[in-house]
């Protein structure tokens, strides 16, 4: 169950949205690009106000904290409060990247609805809610979904997720599990596994249809309307985010890695609030 409750800001920092950065854009320059990033302070806003941006926006990690288990994820409500400003702000060019089944970014989102790419880019919904979903072989899933689910019986504390054309093998309340969990994914996929590839997230194994990133779902909002002609904007905190970053950075847009890690993200924040807060911060017009 989900309690959306007001966030309390915890340092004055927060407040002003303080991103830490190594984008010229933002601020001053401390690495090149894909380097790993060292985070340095800086309170310059974006040169860009939201009338010029298109916000591409992960969802777990980066919009909601990251839970036990993925029922008890939640996003906060002041963040729900701003992305329908954003949506407004941004004319609309607003789309929410995750790899959770488009029903449950809905579900995340309510009331909100906005465009997405779920699925790690599988399943497409463009402003018009229009979907665009990738053709999979949807025997070879049940089958890999079978096979780990017979695996996860005889490992206690693993959580088998199945979504719509992929399936996602949770190890967080196993950590001690995660080679078991990583070598039951790679068996799967030796087995069935011809037209899907293995993504590697948070306490997580995914596999997901072969081909598809969330860098080349951004690059396909990029060139339609409301968003084409206008700077790009990705925040994401994990793997999978990384095909977005490097997208993202070839248009010289804006990236902002949430929390620690290696990133070819150019800027970085240490956790969701802060990313709440920074948004916030960003000038309408
Ligand atoms: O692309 P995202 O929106 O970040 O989605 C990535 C995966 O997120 C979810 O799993 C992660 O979040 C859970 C809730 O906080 C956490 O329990 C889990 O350990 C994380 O891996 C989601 O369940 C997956 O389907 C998404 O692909």
């Amino acid at each position: 169950m989900c309690t959306r409750l007001a966030m309390v800001h915890t340092s004055g920092a927060l407040r002003r949205g303080k991103l830490m950065t190594v984008d010229p854009k933002l601020g001053p320059a401390a690495g090149g690009p894909g380097a790993t990033v060292s985070a340095q302070p800086d309170m310059t806003p974006p040169r860009h106000p939201l009338t010029k941006l298109a916000l591409f926006l992960d969802l777990d990690g980066t919009l909601a904290p990251i839970a036990n288990t993925p029922n008890q994820a939640c996003v906060p409500s002041t963040t729900l409060v701003l992305l329908r400003h954003l949506h407004n702000a941004c004319n609309g060019a607003v789309a929410i990247i995750s790899g959770r089944d488009a029903p449950d970014i809905d579900r995340m989102l309510s009331p909100l609805t906005l465009p997405c790419a779920a699925l790690h880019g599988a399943h497409v919904r463009n402003t018009q809610g229009q979907v665009k979903r990738v053709a999979i072989d949807h025997d070879a899933l049940t089958g890999i979904a079978s096979a780990l689910a017979r695996d996860a019986a005889s490992m206690p504390g693993t959580l088998l997720e199945r979504k719509a054309l992929s399936v996602a093998f949770h190890y967080r309340n196993a950590p001690h599990l995660a080679a078991q969990v990583q070598a039951s994914v790679l068996r799967a996929l030796a087995h069935h596994g011809h037209s899907f590839d293995l993504q590697k997230g948070k306490m997580v194994v995914e596999i997901k249809p072969r081909g598809v990133s969330k860098g080349t779902a951004v690059s396909a909002f990029m060139s339609t309307p409301p968003f084409s002609g206008r700077m790009a904007l990705m925040a994401g905190d994990d793997l999978t985010d990384e095909s977005a970053f490097a997208a993202v950075n070839a248009m010289d847009g804006i990236t902002i890695k949430i929390g620690g890690g290696p990133t070819q993200a150019r800027s970085r924040l240490p956790n969701p609030e802060a990313l709440r807060a920074w948004l916030a911060s960003l000038p309408s017009a």
